[in-house]
């Protein structure tokens, strides 16, 4: 398939947004989620605010401790230095989020495989894709818990735009509801490769080349110190702006994706972002990161408030962009 016969309008603007561009500084909103149920209207407000906006934010007092990350991403280490041929045992299956791939990711915007390996977690596709206890202990309940945890904070955050949406309280949480075997909401554990004996031509490319992202929201945790997050508002503008986004512990980066902009008529921004590579003088080891993808069940109807386009599974809208994305 070529880059021309992407069936979703989205795909033919991403595709155009794999140049370099300028850089230029803009604040990301920082929400405080703590109180939520007394703060909820306030919380909603703000989040309203940045997500129509810049499409990014960032929470903090959200009430995952600090701990728990921490864990998570002792335990992605230690999963991506598990030997090639113990991963290689639990493979991304196409189209079904769930396995490990090895820099099999080639997106729309640059045409080139991403410098990275990954790992997602999709609940109800997990047979026979867990590590063996004997080769990584412990790492499936963490992730679990983890995955639960992510997926709470995420409800919240979206329960704030059902209030503004007009939709009920739970609108949100039953079109995600993880009991039921049509749940493919996503933890992805990203492995960026680190850089070795570089050349300049290894500079060039992307860690993670342009792209929105395709579900509904986007939970982001990201290490102190290993930065290269850009975020780009405004599909539309000829010139492309820039911004770093600076990765703070406490602090989880959120975004809207394409499945919510359309769910909200177009209300909500899904904004353009990659992971650039390192400077020559920046830090040039492994990257971590771990983004929570709320993405609604495959059963659930997407239509929006005011009825702009017409109705689509998540499932159909899904398998669009995920064939899209992933070249083997
Ligand atoms: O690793 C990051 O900082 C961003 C990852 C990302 O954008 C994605 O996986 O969709
Ligand atoms: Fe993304």
């Amino acid at each position: 398939m070529t880059v021309a016969d992407y069936a979703l309008e989205e795909l033919n603007k991403e595709k155009t947004f794999g140049g370099v561009g300028k850089t230029k500084d803009r604040d990301v909103p920082r929400i405080d989620m703590s109180d939520f149920e007394n703060r909820k209207k306030e919380i909603a407000n703000q989040l309203w605010a940045a997500a129509t906006e810049i499409g990014f934010f960032q929470l903090v007092g959200h009430g995952i401790p600090q701990s728990q990350i921490d864990d998570a991403f002792e335990m992605t280490a230690r999963f991506f230095d598990l030997a090639e041929e113990v991963k290689a045992q639990y493979p991304l299956g196409k189209g079904t989020n769930a396995g490990w791939e090895y820099k099999a990711q080639v997106r729309p915007s640059t045409g080139t495989a991403d410098q990275k390996e990954s790992y997602q977690i999709t609940l109800p596709r997990m047979e026979n894709l867990w590590p063996a206890g004997e080769e990584l202990s412990g790492f499936k309940a963490e992730m679990l818990a983890f995955e639960r945890a992510n997926w709470a904070l995420g409800m919240k955050v979206l329960s704030c735009f059902a209030l503004k949406l007009g939709f009920a309280p739970d609108f949100f949480t039953n079109a995600h509801d993880p009991l039921s075997p049509e749940y493919q909401s996503t933890l992805r554990l990203i492995h960026y490769l680190p850089m070795v004996d570089a050349k300049p031509e290894d500079f060039e490319g992307w860690r993670a080349g342009a792209h929105t992202d395709f579900d509904c929201l986007t939970l982001l945790h990201q290490k102190t110190g290993q930065g290269g997050l850009q975020l780009c508002p405004g599909k539309e503008s000829s010139e492309l702006e820039w911004t770093d986004v600076e990765p703070l512990d406490g602090v989880i980066t959120c975004n809207i994706g394409d499945m919510l902009m359309r769910w909200s008529d177009d209300q909500l921004q899904s904004t353009l972002h990659r992971v650039r590579m390192p400077k020559a003088e920046e830090y040039q080891g492994s990257r971590y990161s771990m983004p929570f993808f709320c993405q609604a069940n495959k059963d659930a109807m997407i239509e929006g408030p005011n009825g702009k386009y017409g109705p689509i599974t998540a499932h159909d809208y899904l398998q669009q962009r995920i064939a899209a994305n992933f070249a083997k």
